[in-house]
């Protein structure tokens, strides 16, 4: 359903070139939802945009839908649905109907195609006696359920959607993320999202893309990325020099792994649990008292920590 080949994009900027997304490749196979991960800046809404021909790349090219992104962009756009970052604001008084009948026409459906469409894609989103409602006056996550609405009236096969769930509260979260797997169970729509939440690309994704700096640095089913980090991470903070408490824990115990973060020390081990005490007493040995500990069992979290040294979650903060 997507092919990109060395898709890039560097941005001109006053301060000198930002390279967004560095030659990338990669591949999303129909009827699949594809998770891109990644923290702020790590260049996956300019991939999306560059996909859905609203950014043209610097270099590279990408087959979508079955069509040549740079020989017939129009074409492109014909065949997939976007759902933006956050919604347009909406002109006062717009009644979520209308606008979805308005939205389905400027997609080339008649309005009796368009009216029709809306009725049936109301009750799939569970925006059912909605249809009259002012736009204005949505909760957070039937505006939400709305946007991707609009991104699904001209019934395209594939559907990008940038960090569909950000700012739902958890309620709403599972709510659309249901509604993203009935797209695919009972249309068969393919699906390319990014977020930064590995719940959700862990929830949702059959495959994830890790990215980071431009690059997509894992390429693998959530399953495969965890099993590929073995063993825990134990995160620990001390009174006084990471670098010194490093080799301490070097010292007392097996440590796979280390990569420090603020005043975070990571520290992969085979067993978590087993390592801690000697830790422990080996820090309050060398005077470098532990202000605090915790055990992880590797997660997505854990993945992107081995992939680029830092956590997802932290990099978020
Ligand atoms: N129009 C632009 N001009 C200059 N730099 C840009 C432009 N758009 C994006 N960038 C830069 O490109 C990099 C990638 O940005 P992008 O928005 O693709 O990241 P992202 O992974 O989607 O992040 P977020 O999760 O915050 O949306 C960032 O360093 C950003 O500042």
């Amino acid at each position: 359903m997507i092919s990109a080949r060395g898709l890039a994009r560097t941005f001109t900027t006053k301060s000198g070139p930002v390279e967004a997304v560095l030659p990338i490749d990669f591949d999303v196979a129909p009827g699949s939802i594809v998770g891109l991960l990644g923290p702020n800046g790590a260049g996956k809404t300019t991939t999306l945009r560059m996909l859905t021909t609203l950014l043209s790349p610097t270099a590279g090219q990408a087959q979508v839908a079955g069509v040549d992104l740079r020989k017939d962009p129009r074409e492109v756009r014909r065949r997939i649905g976007y759902v933006a970052q956050i919604g347009a604001a909406p002109a006062p008084g717009t009644r979520v109907g209308e606008e979805l009948v308005t939205q389905g026409r400027l997609q080339g459906l008649s309005k009796t195609e368009s009216a029709a469409r809306v009725q049936a894609l109301l009750p799939r989103l569970s925006l059912d006696g909605l249809g009259e409602r002012a736009l204005s006056e949505l909760s957070g996550g039937q505006r939400r359920r709305f946007d991707v609405a609009i991104g699904l009236v001209h019934s395209p096969q594939l559907v990008f959607l940038d960090e569909p769930t950000t700012g739902l509260d958890p309620q709403s979260r599972a709510n659309l993320w249901d509604h993203i797997r009935s797209l695919r169970e009972e249309q068969g729509v393919t699906v390319l999202l990014t977020t930064h939440y590995l719940d959700e690309a862990d929830a949702l994704a059959d495959r994830i893309l890790v990215m980071d700096h431009g690059r997509i640095v894992a390429d693998d089913t959530p399953d495969a990325l965890k099993a590929a980090v073995s063993g825990d991470v134990i995160s620990i903070t001390v009174d006084g020099d990471l670098a010194v408490a490093e080799q301490v824990a070097r010292q007392a115990i097996d440590v796979r792994r280390a990569t420090s973060e603020a005043d975070v020390l990571n520290l992969t081990v085979e067993r978590g649990d087993v390592s801690v005490a000697p830790l422990l007493r080996a820090l309050d040995t060398a005077g470098l008292p532990m202000r605090s500990v915790t055990v992880s069992r590797p997660s997505l979290d854990t993945v992107f920590l081995e992939l680029t040294g830092r956590s997802l979650r932290d990099t978020d903060a």
